[in-house]
């Protein structure tokens, strides 16, 4: 039932039976990198309890998994407090949740700034990392975790040649961004596996995580995975002032940066960017489960700031899950 036709007790008590089910989901996902749901059942079903506890705010309690970053980190590895979170996105499903999207964010800016643009982005099926320089060297990786506190995978990252050890300018920052597994490298991992008697990976995201998250470096070492950054934790350092210049001066200074994002100055470009990477997804060489869209201008995004978990001033829009079925049937089943 639509959530503005339910009394605040019928929401109250909807958002009780959802709670512990996304919380078992979310602890499967994120401690054992093998959800127990595809994303988007979790998405559709964590996007419900949104709408409920946003139309009832009294009825949230502190244990829900929205006053939650997802994810708790693994006991093996040392831990890394992450000093500016590292957050996650806001979801949509639909052009008309994006266009709302857009419609309630330029309500939010002032009238002189309300004309900014979007920077589209591929939304990388991957593992969130921060990489931490010191005066432009490579000093220390981490996993998100729970955008808080993360694990250091620093001698694993160390191992992957798309990572610089040293940045063209003697910089202090923390740079953020996507390790991934190409979709070629998953396929032969997963048939060598089968050979050994393994279990294969469920899909690219898993196998990048359960190939990073290692004490043994050489597992990490061959396992072909790559990097695609895409923000930093504090941007006065450099000299860009938008979202795709900070794309462009991650490039320069050493980063490996996807090379499809795209200003655009309205939601009807935006339809476009969506459009075409929606027909050229089974064709990219890594796996994207939707378009991120963000405002251009930095110190907008530094103005508008995040809720407990996401940004105000990004969202992901969804595709529905063809991805899977794709890199299945692209197996030799013979
Ligand atoms: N997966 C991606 O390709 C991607 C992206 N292109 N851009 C961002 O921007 C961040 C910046 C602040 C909050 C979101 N996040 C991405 O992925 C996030 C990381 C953690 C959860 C999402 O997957």
């Amino acid at each position: 039932k639509p959530v503005k036709e339910l009394t605040e007790n019928q929401a109250a008590t909807e958002a009780a039976d959802l709670r512990p089910q996304l919380i078992a989901w979310g602890r499967a996902y994120y401690d054992a990198d093998a959800p127990s749901v595809e994303d988007d059942v979790y998405d559709r079903v964590y996007a419900r309890l949104v709408a409920l506890e946003t139309a009832f705010p009294n009825i949230v309690t502190p244990e829900s998994p929205t006053q939650h970053v997802g994810g708790t980190t693994r006991g093996d590895l040392p831990k890394v407090n992450h000093d500016i979170p590292m957050l996650s996105l806001g979801d949509v499903f639909s052009i008309d949740e994006l266009k709302e999207f857009d419609a309630r964010l330029r309500e939010n800016v002032d009238e002189a700034d309300r004309d900014f643009d979007y920077n589209c982005e591929l939304k990388i099926d991957g593992l969130a990392i921060n990489l931490h320089y010191e005066n432009g060297k490579f000093v220390q990786g981490s996993t998100r975790g729970n955008g808080r506190i993360g694990e250091d995978i620093t001698a694993n990252l160390e191992t992957l040649p798309s990572i610089p050890k040293v940045l063209t300018r003697p910089l202090t920052i923390d740079v953020r961004g996507e390790c991934y597994m190409p979709k070629q490298a998953f396929l032969d991992l997963n048939e060598r596996r089968e050979a050994e008697g393994k279990s294969p990976f469920a899909n690219p995201r898993n196998a990048a995580a359960g190939s990073l998250r290692q004490l043994d470096v050489a597992v990490t070492r061959d396992r072909k995975l790559a990097t695609f950054m895409y923000n930093i934790a504090d941007y006065d350092p450099l000299d860009t002032r938008t979202q795709s210049g900070l794309l462009d001066e991650l490039a320069e200074l050493g980063f490996s940066t996807n090379p499809t994002y795209q200003v655009a100055h309205d939601m009807d470009d935006v339809q476009a960017y969506i459009d075409t990477y929606t027909g050229k997804r089974s064709d990219l060489a890594y796996g994207i489960d939707g378009i991120v869209i963000k405002a251009n201008p930095l110190p907008l995004q530094r103005e508008l700031g995040a809720t407990v978990k996401v940004p105000r001033w990004a969202i992901a829009y969804k595709f529905p899950p063809e991805e899977v079925q794709t890199v299945v049937r692209d197996i030799e089943w013979t």
